[in-house]
């Protein structure tokens, strides 16, 4: 393996003892990050705005509130975990007059940072910890007694103990169960975008879709091609996910496998994958960062069409249906 991956027995968490750890907000990262620490030993404050409605929910979940300016105040390392639109207003107002030398800013992904959209203080250290995963499930991993790999970067190490406090944070919300590796903010901001946009969640999303579409407007049942082009994608994936793309092989018949290696590249050409280059450039170059903020700055217009678009799709009605029907499948995993 050529990169240098650290595990839970390479991470000293005592630069973390008698430290208090802010985490700011209590969304889907925010409520992850606070329960794993606390979990692990850490002290956590969660810092919220004024009629948060998350307080009652962090507050249940045994943690403690503070307004986001007092535990900016209080606090050793404030991890900022609201959405990236709305990261810069809110740090301007309520955590940059609090940020006193030696404290340590943390990010769970580098996008206001490395577009220049928030800049620390020189006497504070700048760190990320991204978890490779929804924050919902970085707190299900957790529980179950496993983990979820993490990157982590340092900007700045005002204090030089910089790296060694992203490592015991990282270790703190079970990402050195799985392995964590170091990278910098430019590579986790380019990589997550890409990741996110192109595969985990643009591409899948689209592709299921497409196919979910291509079966019922041949006429096909709506719940047999939600079964095929939905459901199943989670087990295929399993398979993929513990045994790489040869196990997964290994388990589907040879008629699939087949038709596999005949399809696949008819179905993601050689044009998609210059698209992809092409996705990538725009996400290099600032212009998806653009468009992002300048959606949110309106008030989300595209977001939203596309969202109330999607409401009214079949293999949402359907789906929801469907998963209805199952009692197994987790429904209080997002809860938060
Ligand atoms: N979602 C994920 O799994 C991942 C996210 N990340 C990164 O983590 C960060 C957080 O993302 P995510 O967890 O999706 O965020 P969420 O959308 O889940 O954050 C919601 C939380 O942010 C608070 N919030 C929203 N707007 C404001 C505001 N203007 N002022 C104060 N608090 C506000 C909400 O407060 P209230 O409770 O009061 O409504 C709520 O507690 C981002 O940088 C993201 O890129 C990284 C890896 C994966
Ligand atoms: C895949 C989307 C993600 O990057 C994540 C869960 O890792 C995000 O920004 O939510
Ligand atoms: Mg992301
Ligand atoms: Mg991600």
């Amino acid at each position: 393996m050529s990169a240098k991956m650290y595990y839970d027995k390479d991470v000293d968490t005592s630069i973390l003892e008698g430290k208090l750890v802010a985490i700011i907000g209590y969304g889907s990262q925010a409520h992850a990050h606070a329960q794993n620490l606390r979990d692990s030993g850490f002290n956590v404050v969660v810092g919220l705005r004024e009629g948060s409605a998350s307080r009652a929910k962090a507050e249940q979940a045994g943690l403690r509130v503070a307004s986001i300016e007092d535990a900016t105040k209080e606090a050793d390392v404030v991890m900022l975990l609201i959405p990236d639109e709305q990261q810069p207003a809110t740090y301007e107002k309520s955590i940059a007059p609090h940020l006193t030398a030696g404290k340590a800013l943390a990010f769970g992904h580098g996008f206001n940072v490395h577009f220049g959209r928030i800049k620390p203080p020189q006497d504070v250290d700048v760190f990320l910890v991204a978890p490779k995963g929804p924050g919902h499930m970085l707190r299900r991993v957790y529980t179950d007694g496993a983990g979820m790999p993490g990157i982590f970067a340092v900007q700045q190490d005002a204090s030089g103990k910089a790296r060694d406090i992203a490592l015991a944070y990282a270790r703190g919300i079970g990402c050195a169960r799985a392995g964590v590796l170091e990278t910098t903010f430019k590579e986790e901001t380019e990589t997550d975008l890409f990741g996110e946009q192109s595969v985990l969640c643009g591409g899948v999303t689209h592709l299921i879709q497409a196919g979910f579409e291509t079966l019922v407007e041949a006429g096909y049942q709506p719940e047999i091609a939600y079964f095929e082009t939905l459901h199943e994608v989670k087990l295929i994936v399993d398979l993929i996910y513990e045994k790489g793309f040869e196990g997964m092989r290994h388990s589907i018949s040879n008629t699939a496998e087949f038709g596999d290696y005949v399809t696949g590249p008819r179905i993601i050409t050689a044009e998609t994958k210059a698209e992809m280059g092409r996705v990538l450039k725009d996400i290099q170059d600032g212009t998806f960062a653009k468009r992002f903020i300048q959606d949110a700055e309106s008030g989300f217009p595209y977001m939203e069409e596309q969202r109330g678009k999607m409401r009214g799709h079949t293999v949402e009605k359907v789906g929801k249906e469907l998963r209805d029907q199952m009692p197994f499948i987790n429904k209080k995993a997002l809860e938060v």
